[in-house]
C-alpha cells in the first residue's frame, strides 16, 4: 500500500521551516559584532530631537537609517513632513519620516515595523558613567543614550530582515518600516503623514509591530496598552528683568513663588490629582484585570532596589501596576528660567516656565484634560490676586493605545517568544506613550502588536540607558520568528 501522500508533505514543509530556522539563528550568532558596531555607529549620533541646536545631527540619522534600508534593496522615501513652530515664533524643518517596503506579494500579510531614531537629552556631566554617545560594552551591556529607546530594535528589526536575504530565504511576509525623528517630543507631523498615506503607503498593510518599550522582568513580555500623555508649560511673568533679591526682595510678588504655589495644587503627597475631573474619565479596574494582575511575576522589592527608593506610594502588586499601567498621573519635569547652576547665586528670576505632564489612560481625552488643566490653573492662580502673568499650553496630546489580547497577533507573539526563549511571555502594558500608536489604530483600522526587546532595567530616558547583548540578539530572533508566525495568520484576519 502506499503511504499517505498529505502528512509526508507536511513533514517535509516543517523540517524545511525548523532547518530555516537554525540557519537564521546562526547567521544572527554569527554576526553579533556587526551589529553591536551598527548599534555605535547610530548610538554616536546625537540625535535629540528636544534641542533645536541638535536639528542637523537629526537629519543626518534619518539620511543613516534610509541609507541602511536602501543598501538592502529596499524602496526607501524620506517623507518631509514640513515644519515645526518654535515657542519664539520661528520654523524648524521636521526631521524627514523613513519608509520602506520589502516584498510586495500580494499573496503575503504586510507588516508595518514602526520606530523612532530620536532620543532624550543626555551628558556626562548628568551623571553618566560613561560618554553617552560612545557605545560603550560593560559585562555584555551596551551603555549609550538611545541603545534601548529606540535605535537597537529598530536595528534589531532591518537586521531580522537582513537575516533572511543574506540566506537568500523569502521574506515570509511583506515588511513596511515607518522610522521617525520625533517620537521623544511627540511625533509632530507623522499623524498627518500617516493620514495623508492611508490610501497608499498603508493601504496593504494588515498589521503594524512596534517595538519601542520594555519587558517588566527577565521575562519576555508582550505589551498591550501605553498610557498617552499631555505636557504642558505653564509660564509665569513678573518683572521685565531677574532681579537682586537682597535689592528687591520682599517688595516684589515673585513669579517663582506664584509658580510654586499653582504647581503644588496638582497632585497631593499621596499620589492623588487634585484637578477636578480628571479622576472622573479613567476607566475602572476591572475583575478580570485584577486578576491579570495578580498573576504577573514582579517583584516589589526588587523594583525598590533597581530604582534605589525605600517606599513606594503603594506597597501591593496590584496596585503597583495598576498605577504604573492604568491610572492617570502628573509629572513635574522642571523649570525653565530658574537658577539651577552650581552655585548660589541670589536673583528673582523675572519670567519661570514649568513643564510638567499628565500621562493619560482610557478612556481620557486630551483636549478635555486641557481645558481641566488650563481652567484649574487660572482659577487657583487668580486665588492669589497676583499681578504677574500666567499662560498655560499644552504642547504634547498624546491618546492611550490598548489592545485586544485575543488578536491572532499575540498568539502569534507567544509561538515566537516560546520558540526562541523556550518560555511563556508576560502579558503586560507599558506606563509610558508611544504618541503615535493611537493614530496608527484610529487612521489605518489595522491591529497593533508592541514586541519589547529591551530590558526592564534599560534606564530609558535616565543615566547609563543601556542596551543588553543579549536582549538585542536574541531580540533580532524574535523578530525573525515573528515574521514567520505572523505569515501563518488566516488572511481573513486582520
Ligand atoms: C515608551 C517610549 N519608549 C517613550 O519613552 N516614549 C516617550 C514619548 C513621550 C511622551 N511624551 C513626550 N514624549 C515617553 O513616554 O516619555
Amino acid at each position: 500500500m502506499n503511504p499517505p501522500v498529505l502528512p509526508s508533505i507536511l513533514l517535509v514543509i516543517s523540517t524545511v521551516h525548523a532547518f530555516q530556522y537554525t540557519e537564521l539563528v546562526q547567521y544572527v550568532d554569527s554576526h553579533q559584532e556587526e551589529y553591536v558596531e551598527a548599534l555605535r555607529d547610530w548610538v554616536a549620533i546625537e540625535s535629540d530631537s528636544s534641542n533645536v541646536l541638535k536639528r542637523p545631527d537629526l537629519h543626518r540619522m534619518m539620511d543613516m537609517a534610509a541609507q541602511k534600508l536602501r543598501l538592502m534593496g529596499g524602496t526607501v522615501e524620506l517623507v518631509d513632513i514640513g515644519e515645526q513652530e518654535l515657542p519664539d515664533g520661528q520654523m524648524l524643518a521636521l526631521p524627514k519620516v523613513v519608509t520602506a517596503q520589502f516584498g510586495n506579494d500580494s499573496n503575503k500579510h504586510t507588516v508595518c515595523v514602526y520606530g523612532h531614531v530620536d532620543v532624550q537629552p543626555a551628558k556626562k556631566e548628568d551623571g553618566w558613567a560613561t560618554d553617552p554617545y560612545n557605545l560603550t560594552d560593560i559585562n555584555g551591556n551596551l551603555y549609550g543614550r538611545g541603545a534601548s529607546d529606540n535605535k537597537a530594535p529598530v536595528l534589531a528589526w532591518i537586521h531580522a530582515v537582513e537575516a533572511y536575504q543574506a540566506l537568500n530565504m523569502e521574506l515570509p511576509v511583506n515588511v513596511k518600516f515607518v522610522i521617525e525623528g520625533m517620537e521623544e517630543t511627540g511625533s509632530n507631523g507623522l499623524d498627518a503623514m500617516i493620514l495623508a498615506q492611508r490610501d497608499t503607503f498603508f493601504s496593504d498593510v494588515d498589521y503594524i509591530i512596534i517595538s519601542d518599550c520594555g519587558w517588566l522582568s527577565t521575562r519576555p513580555a508582550l505589551t498591550y496598552g501605553t498610557r498617552g500623555n499631555c505636557y504642558f508649560f505653564a509660564e509665569v511673568e513678573g518683572p521685565k528683568q531677574d532681579l537682586h533679591s537682597g535689592v528687591y526682595g520682599g517688595t516684589v510678588i515673585e513669579p517663582m513663588t506664584d509658580l510654586i504655589g499653582i504647581l503644588d495644587t496638582l497632585i497631593s503627597p499621596s499620589g492623588k490629582i487634585l484637578i477636578p475631573g480628571i479622576r472622573d474619565a479613567v476607566a475602572p479596574l476591572s475583575d478580570e484585570e485584577w486578576r491579570m494582575y495578580q498573576d504577573i511575576q514582579f517583584d516589589i522589592d526588587h523594583y525598590k532596589n533597581k530604582i534605589g527608593v525605600n517606599q513606594l506610594m503603594y506597597s501591593n502588586k496590584v496596585d503597583v501596576l495598576a498605577h504604573m499601567w492604568r491610572y492617570p498621573t502628573v509629572t513635574i519635569h522642571g523649570i525653565e528660567g530658574a537658577f539651577s547652576d552650581p552655585g548660589t547665586k541670589t536673583v528673582i528670576p523675572a519670567k519661570v516656565t514649568a513643564k510638567f505632564s499628565i500621562r493619560q489612560v482610557p478612556n481620557m481625552d486630551p483636549a478635555m484634560v486641557k481645558k481641566q488643566v488650563t481652567d484649574y490653573l487660572h482659577s487657583v492662580f487668580a486665588k492669589r490676586k497676583s499681578p504677574n502673568a500666567l499662560k498655560v499650553t499644552m504642547v504634547i496630546g498624546a491618546k492611550p493605545w490598548l489592545a485586544d489580547t485575543q488578536h491572532p497577533l499575540y498568539e502569534a507573539g507567544k509561538a515566537a517568544v516560546k520558540r526562541v526563549f523556550d518560555t511563556d511571555s508576560d502579558l503586560i502594558r507599558e506606563g509610558g506613550t508611544i504618541p503615535i500608536a493611537r493614530t496608527f489604530q484610529d487612521v489605518t483600522g489595522k491591529s497593533i502588536i508592541m514586541m519589547p526587546i529591551g530590558g526592564f532595567d534599560d534606564g530609558l530616558h535616565s543615566q547609563n540607558e543601556k542596551m543588553s547583548r543579549y536582549n538585542y540578539i536574541e531580540g533580532t530572533k524574535l523578530f525573525i520568528a515573528y515574521l514567520n508566525e505572523v505569515s501563518q495568520i488566516r488572511k481573513t484576519t486582520v
